[in-house]
Formats: C-alpha cells, structure tokens, sequence
C-alpha cells in the first residue's frame, strides 16, 4: 500500500489501541456506524460519513468534468476561478498547486483581492461553490462576477454560460444557478461535510477544469479505500497518534509537506488538513491545534506540546515526529478517516462546528449597525494599536519601539500551553510577506504560533479558537483599503464585509476575555515592513 505512517519518538498508550481495536472501531467506520461517537454526536454523524464512499461514487463525475473541459477549451475559456470558502475551496487549490494547474482560488473579501481576480474575463469560467449555498463571502464573489461580465457586454444567456455551480440540493445557490441558467450545475452528496468533501465534486469539479488529472486522485484513494477494515490499517494508527498525542498534552500538530528536490511533492496539504483538523476537534475546551509551518525545520517544528507531521516524505531527524507518506488522493482519505478516529479518542463529534456561526452573527450586526468607534491606543508610524483583555495595561506605547512592546506583551500573555494566532485581514498575494510574520513571531516564543488570511481562517481555525481550550492569544491585523469594490445588490462593499468580519471576530474574541492586539496598517506595505522590522 502506497499510504504509510511512521511514527517517532512518541509512545501510543496500549489503552489506545487496544480500545480502537477492542470496539472494532475501523470496521465501523467503514460501516458507517453513528454510534462511533456516543448518543450527542449520532444524530449528526448518521448524516455525515458519505465521504467514505467517495473514491467509487464520485467514479461518475470524471468522464463528465473531462467533457466539460473540452468544450470550455474549445471555446477559449481556459481560465478557471474558483470562488469558495474552506471545504469549497481549500482542496482544489492543494490538487492544482500539487498538479502544478493554475486555478485563482478567491476565498477573501479584501477588496484589492477581488478586484485583481477580475481580470481576462474574456477567457474566463467561474465556478462558486458553497454546499450550504448562503455563505456571504462566496455570494458576494458571485454578484461580482455577474456584474463584471455584463458590464463587460455579455448579455444574460452569456453570462450564465460563464458559471459552474457545485452546492447541495435544494440550497438557495440551486436555485439562483438555475434561475441565472448556469452552463453546469453540480449538486454534491449531502452526506458529506465541508470539510470531508475534497473528493467529492467540491473537491473534483474546479480541480479537473482547471485541468488537474481527477480520475488518478480517486485511484489513490481507493487503493487505499480498500484496506480500511483492516484493524491495523495505517489511517487508524494516524487516528490513535493524533487523538493519543493530544490526550498526553501533545495537542499542536505542525504541519509540513515534506521537502523534495525533484518538485513532485504534496504542495500546500498542511492549509486542507488545517481546516479537517481545526474545525473537526476544536470544541468542548479541547482539540488539537494545527500549525501549519514554512518547512519541517521552521520555527515551531518542536516543542513540549507539539507533534511534527511531515505529509508525502521524509522527516528530518527531530523528534517527536509523524512522517505520512502516500500520494493526495490517499493523503485526503487516509487524513479524513484519522480525524474521525482522533475524535473518538478526544471524546468529541468531529462533524459540527459549533462555534462558527458566532462570528458570523457578529458580522451580520456590525453591518446593520455599523463598526464600533474604537479610537486606538496609539498610531505609530504606519500602524495604529489597539488592544483588549488588558493586553495594552501598562505597555509605554510613546516608546520608539511602542509596536515590538505592544508586541511583547501579547506574547507575555499567552497562557502555559496556550498559543499565539495570527489573524490577518490582508490580500493574500499583494500582501504576502505578511505571511512571514508567523516564523518571527515563532522564533520570539516558546508558544505555538500559527497565521491564518481572514476571513479564510474564520471556516477553519476560527472554531477552534473560539470552541477548543481557552489559551489562545491574538494578534488581529487589518489594514487601510485601496479602492473599495462594491457588492451588487447588497447594503455592504467588500471592504466593509471584510471590516464587519473583523470586528465581528474581535468581538467574539472579547467576549472570551482573550488577550487580542489589533494592528491597523494605514498604509500596508509600509506597516508590514515596519511590524516585520518590529520583529527583526
Ligand atoms: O460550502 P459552504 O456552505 O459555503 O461553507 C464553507 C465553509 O464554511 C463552514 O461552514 C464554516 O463556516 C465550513 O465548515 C465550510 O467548509
């Protein structure tokens, strides 16, 4: 079997697995037993576990989205822009980057972000996909790309020939697909969570347009589909590992793709299986923390609380160390069925996200009501700060370096065991280099720290902030917007969404009484430099 996991330097209590094999856990997985998770969680479960089926049934969409392709080409639209948040989006993008296939993947309400992916519309399909179907991120991406196209002369026939929808039966996209008369609609296998969907047509649909080899991704999976009864099968012992690892204290998984020379690797598989892992165990005041790193030898790749998972190759030399090799399609299977496992051995329903609507509510208010007035604390060159849960008390911020105290203190605050979240509400290209800011800010503590782009983070990470252990602090970034975009028939811009969003998180956040350091850029290149100075 290609899918193997090697496990170094940490003892899995036979109590573990002797209760896994015991309660013939991995035969009723596959049976799809709902009583895996005891009586709170049936309910849900027994409506949750479709993705163990995926690598046959999804067999049917191969021919199919290879037919589709063709005829997009054959019509010059060869750009595909997927627009969907975490489980509708955060396959597709490890398929294609993995596949070396372009595919934009818009998942931001930053305004500068979603103007730039409306660019070459003349050659380009869209395909938004929501399983719910009311997500307001992906609905505002999809009011702007109708309105890009029209105002770009296509006349309404053209422009619902320029949409490819993947949701639920019977969600309110169904319905607008039909109503707009999409080229293509998808309706996906309710059964099947957000989140365990990447090899389901959430997963399948962009990716194979976009011109990733779909029908190879189900081959892998199914090679390993096959010995998942097996009582000793390798993504039960990925199971046992991360629930047992979390269980003795080792509850922040870093994750890295492995490195390689030859350019063939897993690239970007720890952002998937951050939102499997995140979503699925945060709650309850427990679960394990992904933190996805740079490299297996970045800042945070070991410490007393961590496990190191490197996915598609080898480890280096530290300890202790979880090295999953196997190709994506195993990869996505083999880490679904662990999660599921991991969930049983921590006690909780890996299929809810309980405390994700939180944030949206709050969102949902601020934007009837409008932000709150906030003065900030201090403004220092290019960045105003801010702070709550005491976080600010007693920091001199008319010092020089007022932004690297401010700093110090959030750091200061991070409880024993606890972790330091980076949250920022930027453009993911134009401001990339605020992504380096996790490795300074890892190499300054002890702590776990982990960087997420808002609102993305909000479908992953987002629960376990609010619903696992209270030990996180927060580092919340925002900055000055360009041009603000608005979104067609709606109250809101996308800057004001992407405002609302924020404050709304920050709100959630102080209602816990967590530490939180909001950052402001005025101006954003010139506030990364300064807090990546800050840092040095
Ligand atoms: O596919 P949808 O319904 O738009 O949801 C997107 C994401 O939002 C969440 O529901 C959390 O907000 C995720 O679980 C899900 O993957």
């Amino acid at each position: 079997m290609s899918f193997e996991v090697r496990v170094e330097g940490l003892e899995v209590p036979d109590d573990v697995r002797t209760s896994l094999a015991a309660d013939d856990v991995a035969a009723r997985l596959t049976r799809k037993d709902a009583t895996l998770w005891g009586p709170g969680a049936e309910s849900e479960a027994a409506i949750r576990l479709g993705w163990l089926d995926l690598p046959s049934s999804s067999r049917s969409l191969v021919e199919q989205l290879a037919q589709l392709r063709e005829q997009l080409q054959s019509e010059g639209l060869d750009r595909i822009v997927l627009c969907g948040m975490g489980g509708s989006s955060l396959a597709p993008e490890v398929i294609c980057r993995t596949a070396g296939v372009p595919l934009v993947v818009l998942d931001t309400t930053d305004p500068g972000q979603v103007a730039a992916a409306m660019i070459d519309l003349e050659r380009t399909v869209v395909v938004v996909s929501s399983k719910s179907g009311g997500t307001v991120e992906t609905d505002s991406h999809r009011r702007a790309f109708q309105a890009s196209f029209a105002a770009a002369g296509l006349d309404e026939q053209q422009v619902g020939a320029r949409f490819v929808v993947v949701t639920d039966p019977g969600s309110p996209l169904a319905d607008t697909a039909a109503a707009m008369g999409a080229r293509a609609v998808f309706l996906a296998d309710p059964t099947v969570g957000g989140r365990y969907s990447a090899l389901s047509a959430f997963g399948l649909v962009p990716s194979a347009l976009a011109g990733a080899d779909v029908g190879a991704l189900l081959d892998e999976a199914e090679e390993l589909a096959e010995h998942l009864t097996d009582g000793d099968n390798p993504a039960l012992e990925l199971g046992a590992v991360l629930g047992a690892a979390a269980v003795q204290g080792r509850d922040k998984l870093a994750l890295a793709d492995a490195a390689t020379e030859t350019g063939t690797a897993i690239e970007g598989f720890g952002d998937w299986a951050e939102q499997l892992i995140a979503e699925s165990t945060g709650k309850e005041g427990r679960g394990i923390l992904p933190v996805v790193l740079e490299s297996a030898t970045a800042p945070g790749a070991t410490g007393p609380d961590t496990l190191l998972a490197v996915v598609g190759g080898d480890a280096p030399a530290s300890a202790p160390c979880l090295t999953v090799r196997g190709p994506l399609g195993a990869q996505f299977l083999g880490w679904e069925y662990a999660t599921a496992v991991a969930g049983r051995v921590l006690g909780i329903n890996p299929f809810d996200q309980p405390n994700v609507t939180e944030s949206k509510e709050n969102t949902q208010a601020i934007l009837s009501s409008g932000l709150p007035d906030e003065p900030p604390a201090a403004t220092i060159g290019a960045i105003e700060v801010r702070g709550s849960g005491g976080v600010l008390d007693g920091v001199d911020l008319s010092a020089l370096d007022g932004v690297s105290l401010a700093v110090d203190a959030l750091l200061t605050a991070v409880p024993e065991r606890g972790y330091l979240a980076v949250m920022a509400y930027l453009d993911r290209l134009a401001d990339a280099s605020a992504a380096d800011l996790r490795s300074a800010l890892a190499s300054r503590t002890e702590h776990a720290v982990t960087f997420g782009w808002g609102p993305r983070f909000l479908h992953s990470t987002g629960q376990y902030h609010k619903g696992g252990p209270q030990a996180g602090a927060f580092l919340q970034i925002t900055g000055a917007a360009g041009e603000d975009l608005p979104v067609p028939d709606q109250p809101y811009t996308f800057g004001s969404l992407q405002a609302a969003q924020a404050a709304g998180d920050r709100k959630a956040l102080a209602d816990r009484s967590r530490p939180l350091l909001h950052l402001h850029l005025t101006d954003r290149a010139a506030g990364i430099g300064q807090l990546l100075a800050a840092l040095a």
